[in-house]
Parts: C-alpha cells; structure tokens; sequence
C-alpha cells in the first residue's frame, strides 16, 4: 500500500524524522510507540499526506470548531463526499437523513447530549470523540489516529478502538498505552529521535521487547528489532 525510502524531515534547522525506511500493506493494523519527541506525529502526519485520499485522519490538534454545534463539527467530516451546495443548505438547516446518522454515531460514542450542543460546552474527553466520530464520518477505508484515545479511559478506549477496527480496513495509530498497543495491533514500530528502532509483528510481540525498547536495552543478536539502518 504504502513505501517509503529514507525518508528525513525537518523543522527548520530541526531533525525530526532521520531516514527512515518503511513499508505498510493494506489491511495492517499498525501501532506507532515512542517517547515524547520521537518524531510520531510528524511521521503520521506525513503518512497522511501520502495517504489522504483514502484516509480519515485524527489528529492531536483536533481542529474542531469551537462556535459550531456538534452536529456541524461531525458532519465536516463528509464534506467531501455532497455537492458544496448540499453542505451549505445542511449548515442552515440540518436534513433529516445526516442529523440522524450523526445522532447516531455520537451515541456510539456515548456521547449522551444533543447534537446541537456546541463544542465549546464540551468537555476534553467529549471533545475528543467528537473529533473521533469525525474521522468515522470520513467513512474511509484507512484510519489515521494520533493518540485519538488519550482523554478517555482504557475501557472506553478499548471499545472505540474495536469501532475504527469494524469500520475501517487499515489502521496506523499512535499509541501511549503499551497494552492497547499489544493485545489489538498486528505490528508495533518504535521511534527513537526519528529513527526506527523497534518493528515487530503479532508472533514477535511480546511486552519485554516494548519494555526493552523504552529503556534502552540493546537488542539482541537475532532479533524482530530493525535499526533504521537495517530497513
Ligand atoms: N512545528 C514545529 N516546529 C519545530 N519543531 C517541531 C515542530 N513540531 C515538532 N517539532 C519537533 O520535532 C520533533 C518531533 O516532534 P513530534 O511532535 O513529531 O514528536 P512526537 O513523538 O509526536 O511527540 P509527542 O509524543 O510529545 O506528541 C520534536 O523534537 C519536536 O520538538
């Protein structure tokens, strides 16, 4: 589905992603680990911009819009697929058929309030799944998550997390919580200051290699543990 070859960006004068080299098939479910800093959400963000056509993409900024109702921050994300002239007469007033889909969609989310509530009333967890039930609006066959979970607890986690599994063929999300990384994804990458450090697959995975990874145990000789220089 996706290659990449040595890949480096920057920030100005800052290294933020050092050649990195990196394959993704479709259908994988790929989690992407590292410490602050690392260089993940640069990394995603690029694979979006390679991506985007076919990929719903759930930021750390959100970009929701703090004046705009629930409904309408919801709807943004099929934007794309009406006529502008649908979405306008849709953001007066809402037709019937994508109010209830929405309405639906956010009680998925347990997200138990009206639709017309604006986003400014929200609070950060409710926000999140506002911007979450957004990209699941996108109705595409990849998801792109930047830590879309970070503000919820694990067991609401787990349960949206089975959500963009059921809806979406492709999965590549950034992940602080180790044990949602280990028992649903089928590959975890590891960042260490931009470069690839840890790419394992479900029959390697085990919490000692990720635990090895996050305090700096060298890997051993034969091992799922891929230098940037290696791939
Ligand atoms: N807009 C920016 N301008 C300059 N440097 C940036 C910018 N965004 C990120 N960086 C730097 O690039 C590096 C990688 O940042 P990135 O946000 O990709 O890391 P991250 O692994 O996602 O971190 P976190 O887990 O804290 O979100 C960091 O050193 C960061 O300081």
């Amino acid at each position: 589905m996706l290659r990449i070859e040595n890949l480096t960006l920057k920030y100005e004068e800052k290294l933020a992603i050092r050649q990195l080299s990196l394959s993704i098939k479709a259908g994988e479910k790929l989690a992407i680990i590292g410490t602050s800093g690392a260089g993940k959400s640069t990394l995603l963000a690029h694979l979006y911009q390679c991506l985007k056509n076919d990929a719903a993409y759930s930021s750390q900024k959100q970009g929701l819009v703090e004046g705009l109702s629930t409904y309408h921050n919801v709807f943004m994300g099929s934007l794309s697929r009406h006529h502008w002239s649908y979405n306008l007469f849709n953001l007066v007033s809402p037709f019937k058929l994508p109010l209830s889909e929405v309405t639906l969609l956010c009680q998925e989310l347990e997200l138990d309030f009206p639709v017309s509530k604006r986003l400014s009333e929200l609070s950060g967890g409710q926000r999140q799944r506002v911007a979450l039930a957004r990209a699941l609006y996108q109705q595409k066959d990849i998801f792109i998550g930047d830590e879309p979970f970070s503000a919820l607890d694990p067991l609401m986690s787990r349960r949206l997390l089975d959500m963009v599994f059921e809806r979406h063929n492709t999965v590549i999300m950034v992940l602080h919580d180790k044990s949602l990384a280990l028992e649903h994804f089928d590959r975890i990458i590891g960042l260490k200051q931009g470069q690839l450090h840890l790419d394992a697959r479900q029959d390697e995975l085990n919490s000692q290699l990720v635990d090895d990874f996050y305090s700096d145990v060298p890997p051993p000789a034969v091992s799922p543990i891929l230098t940037g220089s290696d791939v």
